[in-house]
């Protein structure tokens, strides 16, 4: 299948993170500076005149013109933080990884927009590829493994564009060669408690995912049991991305006690912040980062 078919045209995806390098570090074209130590830890240093972008902090949970500030600030945050990593990504891709309902193409398609890059759902290519308008319908006519190869070819094909957001299928991190395709960008794993999950999906309801959906039952016990489920299954295949962004550390720096007081501009927010300083720590000691995306794709194989 070629992912081009869906309009964007096959890009040559240029080599690791050249741009900007400076002995010492990365020089970002904007506001702040970030220099690796001599023991190759990221430090950030204000250059002169700049303003530093806020950490997460605190939030009160009150109405009125205090909420307003609150998403003015929150969205000038996420795009100073989205002008920072863009110069940082250097055009590479980024890919949600993530269990069913955890926000990967809510948040993706935030992040898309703040980076101007182009944002595409590889349930949905799958789709389109396959002819049929749902995953649930390409599980019931064909099989799992029949989507699970047309995932595979779909994220092949990704795998040689630049600029996308990828928003992934809840069961892409159980495949290796997936991780090859996803290691040429910058994975991202959105972990959200499973509480948590079954509760959005009890929200919307369980027909579109084919793993969770059940003739009967409560829709919330139904969902957090499959997703127990799954989650064991899985083990350790998410932690695999580049980056994990836990939804209970973000509420737990901005002082809430459920992570579903989260929006999901926060966990952009906190997204790419996190994959800032991936990218700073592993260009910092680490010249050729495509050989190294190669070492971790070859100890994924050997699991
Ligand atoms: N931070 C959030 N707070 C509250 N609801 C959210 C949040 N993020 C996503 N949701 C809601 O949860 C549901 C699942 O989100 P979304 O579809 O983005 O997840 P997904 O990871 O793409 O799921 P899937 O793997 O099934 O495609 C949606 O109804 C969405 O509106
Ligand atoms: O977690 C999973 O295995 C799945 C997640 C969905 O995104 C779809 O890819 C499909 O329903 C399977
Ligand atoms: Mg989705």
């Amino acid at each position: 299948m070629e992912a081009g078919g869906v309009g964007l045209a096959r890009q040559t995806r240029a080599a690791g993170f050249g741009t900007g390098r400076r002995r010492g570090g990365l020089q970002s074209p904007i506001g702040s500076l970030r220099v690796a130590d001599p023991a190759g830890a990221a430090v950030a240093v204000r250059a002169r005149g700049s303003k530093p972008v806020a950490p997460l902090r605190a939030k009160k949970s009150s109405g009125g013109h205090e909420n307003l500030h609150n998403s003015v600030d929150e969205a000038l945050l996420l795009k100073r933080k989205s002008e920072e990593v863009l110069f940082y990504l250097n055009g590479r891709c980024i890919y949600l990884v993530g269990m069913m309902g955890s926000g990967k193409s809510t948040v993706g398609k935030i992040m898309s927009e703040v980076l101007g890059y182009s944002f595409f759902d590889s349930d949905k290519l799958v789709e389109q590829a396959v002819g049929m308008p749902s995953v649930a319908q390409i599980f019931k006519v064909h099989s799992e493994a029949f989507f699970r190869d047309n995932e595979s070819s779909v994220l092949r094909d990704l795998s040689s564009m630049r600029r996308l957001v990828v928003a992934t299928g809840g069961g892409a991190v159980i495949r290796p060669v997936n991780w090859k395709y996803m290691k040429k960008g910058l994975s991202v794993w959105l972990d959200v408690p499973l509480d948590a999950l079954a509760r959005r999906i009890a929200k919307v309801g369980t027909a579109s995912r084919p793993l969770l959906d059940q003739p009967s039952g409560d829709p919330y016990t139904m969902a957090f049991s499959k997703l127990s489920m799954l989650a064991e299954q899985r083990g350790d295949a998410y932690a695999n991305a580049d980056v994990r962004v836990s939804l209970e550390e973000i509420a737990s720096k901005q002082g809430h006690d459920d992570v579903c007081k989260l929006t999901p501009t926060d966990i952009a927010i906190e997204s790419l912040h996190k994959i800032e300083s991936f990218v700073i720590e592993h260009t910092a000691d680490n010249a050729a980062g495509d050989s190294q995306a190669e070492s971790q794709v070859q100890r994924i194989q050997t699991l």
